[in-house]
């Protein structure tokens, strides 16, 4: 088995490790030539894993050609935003049977598409071909070798269970399931819910506040999730309430700082600018909301980090917007 791993920021250089760690054979290919040079002269990414020693199996190039050359897993790790324009330039050296997996956990701008829908469009292949790695899975806690578990998804089950093999390591344990949806819906949505907690804490609100907003934060993804197509029993999972639990709670979050920054009253350029890397959230709300309207979903958190993203709405009137919503039985569904 052999892997190439396009993308060399935090969770593509993580992911890459893990591979290693679990004797996948894996080239990173990076978009600098000082990541590169870094990863394979001192094994290290400094730009996003300071002192992170990575495994010295872990080759990196920033030729794309070198990378792909006799790849079985072509693992995506750029952003959502990035990914069309990337993956055209790349799908001419993809291997013919490859297995491609996306890392990513957004929404394309202006399609609306999902990570997946993406990849197949792009480089037009079937979906027994497109695996999604989604889970509460935090780079740095992976980067240094805690244990963390995550869900490899892919329609097609002899895939997901390759992947699954291809990146069992000492520390990270992947389930298979083959809901693609709901693992990719999971993985967007709950940055969002974690940018409504960042902006929590900044304000000094407590326990009770964020465990509403995470209560209500799994409804809206559920309630999105199920109009869509998901299993709704991927949402009680890893890529669920994992996920959300995991990214909320977690001051290493990006979606989360970025909410914090909000809260202590950045602008959203200020905010993006001091986070350096990527919050998929800042972006994402936008389609979400375009698929809340056009699957009849109720999403009042996101509304609200949308509102406040975009300055329609105040953070300090955020909380407010919330509470005096119309009074509802406590039910997944849109009554
Ligand atoms: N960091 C995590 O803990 C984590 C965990 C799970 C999933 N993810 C998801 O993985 C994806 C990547 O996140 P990350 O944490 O690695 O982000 P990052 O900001 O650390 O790195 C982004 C990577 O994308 C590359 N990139 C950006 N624009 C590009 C372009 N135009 N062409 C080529 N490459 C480009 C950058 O060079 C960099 O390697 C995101 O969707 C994120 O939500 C991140
Ligand atoms: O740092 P964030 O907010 O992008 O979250 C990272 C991972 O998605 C957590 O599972």
């Amino acid at each position: 088995m052999k892997a190439a791993v396009l993308g060399a920021g935090s969770w593509g250089t993580t992911f890459a490790q893990v591979l290693a760690d679990a004797d996948t054979a894996v080239t990173i290919w990076a978009r600098r030539a000082e990541i590169a040079e870094s990863i394979n002269g001192l094994h290290m990414n400094p730009r996003y894993l300071p002192g992170i020693t990575l495994p010295s199996a872990l080759a990196a190039t920033t030729d794309v050609a070198a990378a792909l050359d006799g790849a079985d897993l072509v693992v995506l790790s750029v952003t959502a935003q990035t990914l069309r324009a990337c993956l055209t330039e790349w799908t001419p050296l993809i291997p013919p049977d490859a297995l491609l997996v996306s890392l990513m956990k957004g929404i394309e701008l202006g399609s609306c598409k999902r990570m997946s829908e993406v990849i197949m469009e792009t480089a037009g292949v079937p979906d027994s071909r497109v695996a999604v790695v989604s889970g509460p899975n935090l780079a740095r806690e992976i980067a240094e070798r805690q244990m963390a578990a995550s869900v490899v998804a892919c329609t097609d089950e002899h895939s997901a269970r390759m992947l699954q093999r291809a990146c069992h390591s000492g520390y990270f344990r992947p389930y298979w399931n083959t809901d693609v949806i709901g693992c990719e819906l999971g993985g967007t949505v709950k940055n969002i819910i974690a940018l409504a907690v960042g902006i929590a804490v900044a304000l000094g609100l407590g326990d009770n506040t964020k465990a509403t907003l995470i209560t209500r934060g799994l409804a809206e993804m559920a309630r999105l999730g199920e109009a869509m197509g998901a299993d709704p029993r991927t949402f009680a999972g890893l890529a669920g309430m994992g996920d959300l639990v995991a990214t909320c709670s977690s001051p290493l979050s990006r979606n989360r700082r970025f909410g914090e920054y909000l809260g202590q009253g950045l602008s959203t350029a200020q905010a993006l600018e001091m986070i350096t890397q990527t919050a998929e959230s800042a972006t994402s709300y936008a389609p979400v909301l375009e698929l809340a309207r056009k699957f009849g979903a109720e999403m009042p958190i996101t509304e609200v980090v949308a509102a406040v993203i975009t300055g329609r709405l105040s953070v300090a009137d955020a909380a407010a917007a919330l509470a005096a919503r119309s009074a509802k039985p406590e039910w997944y569904g849109s009554e």
